[in-house]
């Protein structure tokens, strides 16, 4: 992961929007960079996670933090997103100051928000002959198993370096300061074998864009990727060429 602290160059107080590769997101961005409680999704109840927990050591309002839309369904205004969108806590100064970290700890909390998430995923990808789930560390390995269960696919973890116990292929991609390895076990996929890569957020797009290297280096075919959270302004999905990515909701970064 690389950590880009508060700057100039990107704005951690303003809110985003969320959407899909399918539709653009300034249309359906427009009636929700208002806040959440604008009339636009005023028609949705958002769970009250924080009284479920301990209070955060440091949190902004839901106005301030992740804002919805949305994706998935068809016409772009499915609640769930709202819901989902809600349940995520957004942490100012963690794990060092200037950043803005997305928590999807809380989601988990919220059974509804959290098989709402594991659906929309299930229902984008069940009929795509998806046999292969890779899953990245450590977030991902929260999120790509009932996907891969749901669909009938294995799942494959992409694991950092030295933790995986069989002969592995690494792929090495770069870190705000250096670079990390990921690694995944030789043998768990066979060339032709149709993946969804799953991860919880992408940033600046180096981990996803790894995880892609090495599937696509042993003839795996990469249907799409897909996060729970972009940052788009950090504008991740570049580093993905022209590799499909589905989110289903934005925050800043
Ligand atoms: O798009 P990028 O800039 O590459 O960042 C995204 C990655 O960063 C986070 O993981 P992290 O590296 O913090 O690992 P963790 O899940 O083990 O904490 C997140 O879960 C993604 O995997
Ligand atoms: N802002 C952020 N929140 C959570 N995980 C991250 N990984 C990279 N940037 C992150």
């Amino acid at each position: 992961m690389i950590m880009i602290p508060q700057s100039t160059s990107f704005r951690f107080s303003s809110n985003s929007f969320a959407f899909s590769p399918a539709v653009t997101s300034r249309s359906l961005a427009a009636p929700f960079n208002r806040s959440p409680s604008s009339a636009a999704l005023s028609f949705i109840r958002f769970p009250n996670y924080r009284s479920a927990l301990p209070p955060p050591r440091s949190s902004v309002s839901k106005s301030k933090s992740v804002r919805v839309q949305a994706m998935a369904a068809e016409d772009g205004k499915d609640p769930r997103l709202a819901r989902i969108s809600s349940a995520i806590r957004v942490i100012p100064d963690f794990p060092k100051p200037g950043i803005l970290f997305q928590d999807i700890t809380t989601l988990l909390l919220d059974t509804k928000a959290f098989k709402d998430t594991i659906d929309l995923f299930v229902e984008r990808y069940k009929d795509k002959e998806i046999s292969v789930v890779a899953g990245i560390e450590a977030r991902g390995f929260i999120f790509g198993p009932p996907i891969a269960l749901a669909i009938g696919a294995k799942f494959v973890p992409m694991r950092k370096p030295n933790k995986l116990p069989g002969k592995v292929i690494s792929e090495e991609y770069s870190l705000e300061y250096g670079t990390d390895i990921m690694e995944m076990h030789v043998g768990a996929v066979e060339a032709g074998e149709r993946a969804l890569i799953i991860d919880d957020l992408i940033a600046t797009g180096g981990t996803l864009g790894a995880a892609l290297r090495l599937l696509e280096r042993v003839g795996v075919h990469v249907v799409e990727c897909a996060c729970v959270i972009e940052l788009p302004g950090l504008k991740g999905r570049e580093r993905l060429g022209d590799k499909p990515l589905f989110v289903l909701v934005n925050g800043d970064a």
